[in-house]
């Protein structure tokens, strides 16, 4: 693989950090590190900025052991060889959401809102005032058609987040949210990022592979779409809007 395509994830984060002002001196960022590859590489991403670049912050990652992953050793090894502080939160709540589910609770929902919850205490307890998730490009564009096709709404994913709760520490930023998986994927296995493989029998949601295979073949017709859906969304002519 050529350097510059190493590097493109690295040039579309940074320009996210830029244009949406995610990152600014003297921030405390937790980054929510599932062992999967995207919030692996802006773990790694995040790391390299606040160590090579006039950002000035400070990063470090926690780890919700939901119990539904396979081992972390590798994840742990990495922390320590790359002298980077990853903290555990040991709290074995996904088996009891799977038994729910019987009962009419969204298990991903649940899930997602209980790690959110953890990582928001963790942040404040730990003085620190930002927590960075690893949504993608593609997280992006199958939320917005999910949120078309089940809500009739027209809604994606923010890159920044200012929440006011009881939790703590609201604001909430996706560095990587204009990054596309295939730089990502490229990046990581490059780099030799440790890949921690879930357990979880949802993390495959039906609704989110519909939306993800439609993307997928207006990308096999049309190739470059989803950048293009990206550019439409930064020009939007609201006078030729409902
Ligand atoms: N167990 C966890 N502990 C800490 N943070 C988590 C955990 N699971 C998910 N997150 C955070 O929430 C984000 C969105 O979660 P989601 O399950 O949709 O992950 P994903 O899109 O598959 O990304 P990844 O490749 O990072 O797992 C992740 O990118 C990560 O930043």
């Amino acid at each position: 693989m050529q350097r510059w395509e190493q590097m493109l994830y690295m040039k579309q984060m940074r320009r996210t950090i830029d244009a949406y002002h995610l990152i600014e001196p003297g921030d405390r960022i937790l980054v929510g590190l599932s062992g999967g590859k995207d919030s692996g590489l802006l773990f790694h991403a995040l790391s390299e900025l606040s160590r090579f670049s006039g950002y000035h912050f400070e990063v470090a990652a926690l780890t919700v052991v939901h119990g539904m992953t396979e081992s972390l050793d590798s994840l742990i090894q990495y922390g320590q060889k790359a002298e980077r502080q990853i903290y555990l939160h040991q709290e074995a709540f996904a088996n009891r959401l799977q038994a729910s589910e019987a009962d009419g609770f969204s298990a991903c929902y649940t899930c997602a809102r209980m790690r959110k919850g953890i990582l928001k205490r963790f942040a404040k307890a730990n003085a620190f005032n930002k927590i960075a998730l690893g949504h993608t490009r593609d997280d992006f564009l199958e939320t917005m058609l999910m949120n078309v096709m089940q809500h009739g709404r027209l809604a994606g994913i923010p890159p920044i987040t200012r929440e006011k709760s009881s939790e703590g520490a609201g604001v909430i930023i996706r560095p990587l949210l204009l990054v596309d998986e295939k730089s990502i994927t490229k990046a990581v296995e490059t780099l030799k990022l440790p890949i921690i493989k879930s357990t979880c029998p949802y993390s495959a949601e039906k609704a989110r592979k519909t939306a993800d295979d439609l993307i997928g073949k207006l990308e096999a017709v049309l190739p470059g779409f989803s950048e293009q859906w990206i550019t439409a969304l930064q020009n939007m002519d609201t006078t030729r809007l409902l």
